[in-house]
């Protein structure tokens, strides 16, 4: 606890009474995985004609046993922050480092515009010095629309900003604002003549998209647009970049009651076919480059073209960290939590991921310090430029330096070109760009590995999860979308752990044994997802020939596996409520839970694999930000869609369908003789009857369900045969 003296944040545990309570739990679960494994050991030799299937069940009980003892890593010192802005403002304001925004968008059909210019608007709209702040819109789409979309944006933004301050708006995103909040007693007019200009706005924006392009009349109005000439594809370009605001220098514009606008610069950097562009990292590095030579902000706040600020603070609170005289020095970057606009009460895609924001995270960041998860994140530009964290670096004057505002003086045409320079395809050929300074590339999470590679150098990061969420994004509405999302992380994060920067070598004495474990539990997620497809196939089919896997009820051994099942699900539970869920919503979470290990991980492992032998390489598909209509309604009303036809969702369907089959089969054997097969089988009973509890949704989406987010027959028949070919062929052989 430090909240005494100068300080500008204070850190807090959790209290000693439920420290004590979860360690004593921890330890009761250690002893009875310990248990599991001895009585698998003990076993083993006693099934001859089964001891390749009770390896398999150790195998997995193993995994599953040390995979849990990562993730008490992160429960083991979790850490809260607070910060105190107010005395951050005793300071003198001309100390105020400048503050660079990143916005990222890449393709205008599935990140509207519209979307994109209110996340740009509401971080323009920060409580802080305006000439202090620059926001840049990358956009690896090069649209004409989203640039054409940004200068109404500019033009809005000289009433919007004022109108912000004038009625200390605390969400500052405009559509998030006018969807919330009816028209305010006091200011009233007010409110509906800027709720007309934004109306307008999104009107003309709304039809130059349903148009699919500009307009010649548009295009002889702003000259700017003359830069696309060279456009032939969003592959194919030069590159466009153009100052939209820029303090004090021609570009300076003032607001309409005459004050200072944040700077606004559009970039979409060159693009080529024979190039690779390295998705996000190539284009944050791109941004990071051409910043520097003009505004140079100390910090750079890096967010998701969806990701709109939802607090005015954050920038402040940021500040607190990095600014601190204490600790401050160390500090590399500031995660924010990834929360999301459009989650439901129950959650029924778990998008928000609870316990990793809430519990996770505030774990790492007592171990060192949370992953860097690509949006919400505040960094010292120092550390992303590569460099390396030193005890003694001189710390007086630090904040003051780059206050100068480089481009304003000498925004010549000269300049433009030599900036437009920095973000060609051919900048950083021979450069460590990539590699030892900005982003890494050739990972699908840029992020984490780049947040890893930074802790590594010495760094720490501090995670920030306000009472009042500072960013909203919108998370996938549908399945699909859902399970490929977890691939690209899972996939990436496996690639992490084979990388040179793994944790597991090039971490060991770099970062702690804590935080290594800590990073494991998300590296090792994809080949978790053996285990996870085992323990849910292998029990089940053993029920229809009536093989016993686990111990009988009256055994003193099946005392351990009563344990876990019961204590793993309470604790759980426990800390979902605890951290402000609902009962449904926890229902809901484990079976994404579920169904991200079987589908999204194992496809993940299997793409990781064939990239090493060379049979494929990585991408990163974009998440879509919209939905039709009625995947909407359903999305609203808590209903699964399995629209997509594709194997992440086959595999789903077959364990599900496979595990209906044994249970029906059971039913026959309970028939005959229910006490002593229930005796026997109990355990396997409850596995097999959980996993049909936990996929209802999904049968009634194969048959009740008329709607288009039903399962598409093809999907149902092949799984349908899939699992009937499992069971019949399971049956026959034993
Ligand atoms: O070639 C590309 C591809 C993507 N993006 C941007 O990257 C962001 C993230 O893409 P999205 O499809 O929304 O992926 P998510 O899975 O939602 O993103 C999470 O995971 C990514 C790593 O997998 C991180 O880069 C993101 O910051 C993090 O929010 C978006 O703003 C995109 O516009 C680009 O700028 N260029
Ligand atoms: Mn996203």
């Amino acid at each position: 606890m430090r909240n005494e003296g100068n300080a500008l944040f204070e850190s807090r545990g959790v209290s000693r009474g439920l420290l004590i309570c979860s360690r004593a739990f921890a330890a009761s679960t250690l002893l009875a995985i310990v248990s599991i494994w001895l009585y698998r050991c003990v076993h083993l030799f006693a099934h001859n004609n089964h001891a390749l299937v009770w390896i398999g069940m150790f195998a997995a009980e193993v995994w599953f046993g040390l995979y849990w003892m990562l993730t008490q890593a992160s429960r083991w010192n979790i850490i809260y922050r607070r910060t105190f802005k107010d005395k951050l403002s005793y300071r003198d304001e001309k100390e105020l480092p400048g503050v660079d925004i990143f916005v990222c968008t890449a393709d205008p059909t599935i990140e509207p515009p519209i979307m994109v210019i209110n996340t740009v608007l509401s971080v323009m709209a920060y409580d802080y010095p305006s000439e202090k702040l620059s926001v840049y819109l990358s956009d690896d789409g090069g649209s004409d629309i989203t640039f054409y979309a940004l200068t109404l944006a500019s033009a809005f933004a000289k009433h919007w900003i004022p109108y912000c301050k004038k009625y200390k708006v605390e969400s500052p995103c405009p559509a998030a604002y006018f969807n919330t909040s009816a028209p305010p007693e006091e200011g009233s007019e007010d409110w509906a003549s800027i709720k007309d200009l934004y109306e307008e706005m999104k009107n003309q924006i709304q039809s130059v998209t349903e148009l699919g392009g500009i307009s010649k009349e548009l295009r002889l109005e702003y000259n700017e647009f003359t830069q696309w000439e060279s456009f032939s594809s969003a592959r194919d370009h030069d590159t466009i970049l153009h100052i939209l605001i820029g303090v004090s220098s021609d570009k300076e514009v003032k607001d309409i009651d005459g004050c200072t606008l944040p700077n606004l610069i559009y970039l979409a950097r060159e693009k080529r076919p024979q190039h690779h562009h390295n998705y996000k990292a190539g284009a944050m590095n791109s941004l990071i480059r051409v910043s520097e030579k003009m505004s140079n902000g100390l910090i750079i706040l890096n967010v998701d073209c969806d990701m709109y600020s939802n607090s005015s603070q954050s920038v402040k609170d940021a500040l607190c960290f990095f600014m601190d005289k204490e600790k401050g020095n160390e500090i590399a970057y500031v995660q924010f939590p990834q929360n999301y606009e459009n989650v439901t009460k129950n959650d029924i895609y778990a998008s928000y991921m609870r316990t990793i924001s809430e519990v996770d995270f505030h774990g790492m960041d007592g171990l060192g310090g949370p992953l860097y998860i690509g949006t919400g994140c505040f960094h010292r530009r120092d550390t992303l430029c590569g460099r390396v964290f030193s005890k003694n670096q001189t710390t007086s004057n630090y904040w003051n330096r780059g206050n100068e505002h480089r481009f304003l003086e000498e925004a010549s045409f000269d300049l433009q070109e030599r900036l437009k320079n920095l973000a060609s395809c051919t900048f950083e050929k021979d450069t460590q760009w990539g590699n030892e300074v900005g982003l890494k590339y050739g990972c699908p999470v840029e992020d984490v590995i780049t947040g890893l590679s930074i802790q590594c150098s010495g760094w720490k990061s501090v995670y920030y999860n306000p009472e009042r969420k500072a960013f909203l994004g919108v998370a996938p509405t549908s399945l699909y979308p859902t399970l490929v999302q977890h691939k690209r992380w899972s996939e990436g994060d496996l690639q992490i752990l084979l990388s040179k920067y793994s944790p597991a070598s090039y971490g060991f004495g770099r970062i702690s044994p804590g935080h290594i474990m800590g990073y494991c539990v998300y590296l090792l997620w994809a080949p978790s997802s053996l285990p996870t497809l085992y323990y849910c196939i292998i029990p089940s089919l053993h029920l229809l020939s009536g093989n016993h896997l686990f111990p009988q009820i009256s055994s003193p051994w099946f005392i351990p596996f009563a344990y876990i099942i019961f204590s793993a699900y309470a604790y759980s539970l426990a800390e979902f409520l605890w951290t402000g869920g609902t009962f449904l919503g926890w229902w809901n979470d484990q079976r994404i839970w579920l169904y991200k290990r079987t589908s999204s991980y194992f496809f993940a492992l299997v793409d990781t694999i064939g990239s090493l032998v060379k049979f494929s390489s990585t991408t990163f598909t974009i998440t879509s930000k919209v939905a039709d209509q009625g995947a909407y309604q359903r999305y609203k009303q808590d209903i699964m869609d399995f629209e997509t036809p594709s194997p992440l969702i086959t595999i789903l369907v077959t364990v599900a369908m496979l595990n209906l089959f044994c249970l029906a089969g059971l039913v026959k054997q309970l028939l005959v003789d229910f006490s002593r097969t229930f005796e026997t089988m109990a355990v396997q009973i409850i596995l097999c009857s959980f996993l049909v509890l936990i996929n209802l949704p999904l049968y009634e989406a194969l048959l009740l369900r008329k709607d288009k987010g039903k399962l598409p027959s093809f999907v149902t028949v092949i799984s349908v045969s899939l699992a009937l070919l499992a069971c019949t062929c399971f049956t026959f052989l034993n």
